[in-house]
């Protein structure tokens, strides 16, 4: 495998537009140089094999993802307890891999960042994706107990120094800005 040049690792809560701003940042740099991974990607691929469920209803914005969220998280936990890693290494593997950016859209935890952080030290760009609650719900999302309280929703609000910030609440120009500011970032490292 060859190394990327930039890693970029975002976080968000629920419908604050991290795969948003993914696809934003991905047509930005183009799609020969940049991939997008999700860590939810294996994880709903195997969840859904396991409990025969559809796997393309779990990936898009959709409620069918939504009515399984709490049994997944569950689920996940169980096999990240086992190897904390395990969805990190399994979803950044394959298709795309080769490409020199890589954005890994949903980090939900310390391990996750760990896991970047350690084995690509001088790629990874951290990149915090925010949005005020009244904007998030009016993209569909609503409070759940077992889910937005917990750590796959909570586990990264504190104690994190994010290297970007981006505040998406339908603001165009700031959010124009800081988009910029996180292109010229990853545009730095591709010149190292
Ligand atoms: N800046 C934006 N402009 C227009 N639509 C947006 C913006 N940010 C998010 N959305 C829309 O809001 C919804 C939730 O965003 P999404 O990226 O799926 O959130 P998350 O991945 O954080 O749950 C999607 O339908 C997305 O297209
Ligand atoms: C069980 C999950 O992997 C489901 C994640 O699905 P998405 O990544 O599609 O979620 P949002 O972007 O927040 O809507 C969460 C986890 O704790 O691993």
């Amino acid at each position: 495998m060859t190394a990327p040049a930039a890693v970029i690792v975002l976080s968000g809560k629920r419908k604050s537009g991290k795969d948003y701003v993914a696809s934003v940042v991905q047509n930005r740099l183009g799609a020969d140089m940049c991939c997008i991974f999700r860590l939810s990607g294996p994880l709903k691929y195997q969840y859904a094999k396991e409990h025969n469920l559809d796997f393309d209803r779990l990936l898009d914005a959709s409620e069918y993802k939504e009515k399984y969220r709490m049994d997944m998280i569950r689920w996940g936990e169980e096999r990240r307890t086992e190897d904390p890693s395990f969805f990190c290494r399994l979803a950044t593997q394959g298709e795309g891999s080769d490409r020199p950016v890589w954005i890994v859209s949903d980090a939900r935890r310390l391990s996750d960042l760990q896991y970047f952080h350690s084995n690509f030290r001088k790629q990874v760009i951290t990149v915090r994706v925010t949005a005020d609650e009244d904007v998030r719900k009016a993209r569909g999302y609503v409070f759940t107990k077992g889910v937005d309280d917990v750590e796959s929703e909570c586990g990264l609000d504190i104690g994190v120094e994010w290297d970007v910030v981006i505040t998406n609440n339908n603001e165009a120009r700031k959010f124009e800005e800081q988009i910029t500011y996180l292109v010229n970032q990853v545009q730095a490292r591709l010149r190292n």
